[in-house]
């Protein structure tokens, strides 16, 4: 890029948002603007394009989401609106504006059947409210318009926000043992990651028009894992920083009844990514030892 490029995020507090915020004061030809509540209402639709035209962004990262998966169950119409309807009117405003829309999505739109990874073109089947609503929001996305990218990521983390690796870490402070479930895969994947990722695919939508640059993309950080297997890897870097530690019990997931069922398998093929916008994801084990430090060490320095 040449000039300053200003990337409209949406949401303040999620986990991406922040991640960008970081990632993105590294760059010095970008500018990030928020786009959040109460201005910012994902809820209310109609009063998003006013906001986003008057920000005049070269591009729109639409991060924001409803993503309490179990609550979606009692929520689904709430979480459609918030997934599907309100990522249409971003999309849109994308379109009025001739800009390009990165659109964040979920590895929840797959039923978890598959015994391998799973590639953009396998079949969706969400198993959940959360995957359908998500789903539907790829669909309105699509819809609005061709200058999209559509990034299906999986199981994030970060220092920020509420996640799996930091209620591992609190439950490590008052617990010897924590049950797990062992038979869900799939890849925990850094938001720091993601943030990397994001800037660099803007920047080849920015630079061309290409159809071949449009579409949807699988992002995940490399390898596969249970929960169990995340959770194992959290208490072992943490017991290393003198930080939080537990047990881990492996449970099936029948053992763990939850409102929404979750995929068996949800781990995501990123070769395309890698293939169309050069974007290469560090193995999941290396990027959790990066965000336990960066948990653990406050908690640490405190005691
Ligand atoms: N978390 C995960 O494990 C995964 C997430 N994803 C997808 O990645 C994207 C980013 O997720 P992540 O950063 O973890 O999200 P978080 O759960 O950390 O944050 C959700 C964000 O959405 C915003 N938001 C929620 N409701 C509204 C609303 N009504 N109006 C405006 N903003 C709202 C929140 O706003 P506020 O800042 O005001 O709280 C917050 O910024 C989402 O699209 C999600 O579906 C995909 C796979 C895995
Ligand atoms: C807290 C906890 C969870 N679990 C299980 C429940 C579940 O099967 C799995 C993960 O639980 P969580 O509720 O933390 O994660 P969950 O909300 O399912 O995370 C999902 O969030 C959405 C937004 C996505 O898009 C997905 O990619 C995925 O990251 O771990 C345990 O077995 N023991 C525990 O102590
Ligand atoms: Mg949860």
């Amino acid at each position: 890029m040449t000039a300053r490029k200003r990337l409209l995020v949406t949401g303040r507090e999620g986990q991406v948002v922040r991640s960008l915020l970081e990632r993105t004061a590294l760059h010095n030809d970008i500018d990030i603007l928020v786009a959040g509540r109460p201005e910012f209402d994902l809820s209310a639709p109609a009063s998003l394009a006013t906001v986003i035209k008057s920000a005049r962004p070269d591009l729109i990262v639409s991060a924001a989401a409803y993503t309490a998966v179990d609550q979606a169950e009692a929520e689904e119409e709430l979480a459609r609106i918030i997934n599907a309807q309100a990522a249409g009117v971003i999309a849109e405003a994308a379109q009025a504006l001739q800009i390009p829309v990165i659109h964040l999505s979920t590895d929840y739109v797959f039923d978890g059947s598959k015994m391998s990874a799973y590639v953009e073109t396998d079949p969706v089947a969400p198993v959940s409210a959360y995957g359908r609503t998500k789903l539907a929001g790829e669909e309105s996305v699509a819809a609005a318009t061709d200058n999209h990218v559509i990034l299906r990521t999986a199981w994030v983390h970060s220092p920020f926000g509420k996640n799996f690796l930091k209620t591992m870490l609190r439950l490590g402070e008052s617990r010897d043992s924590v049950n797990v479930v062992a038979d869900q895969f799939g890849t925990p994947t850094s938001a720091l990651d993601i943030a990397d990722a994001v800037i660099a695919i803007a920047r080849n939508l920015l630079a061309s028009g290409s159809p071949e640059l449009r579409g949807v993309f699988h992002l995940t950080n490399s390898g596969r894992a249970s929960w169990a297997d995340f959770a194992e890897e959290i208490f072992r870097i943490s017991a290393d920083l003198g930080g939080p530690v537990a047990a881990v019990g492996r449970i099936p997931a029948s053992e763990y009844p939850t409102p929404a069922r979750r995929p068996a398998n949800s781990q995501l093929d990123c070769t395309k990514l890698a293939a169309v916008h050069g974007v290469r994801m560090p193995d999941w084990a290396h990027s959790t030892k990066t965000v336990v430090t960066r948990v653990v060490q406050p908690l640490a320095a405190s005691i």
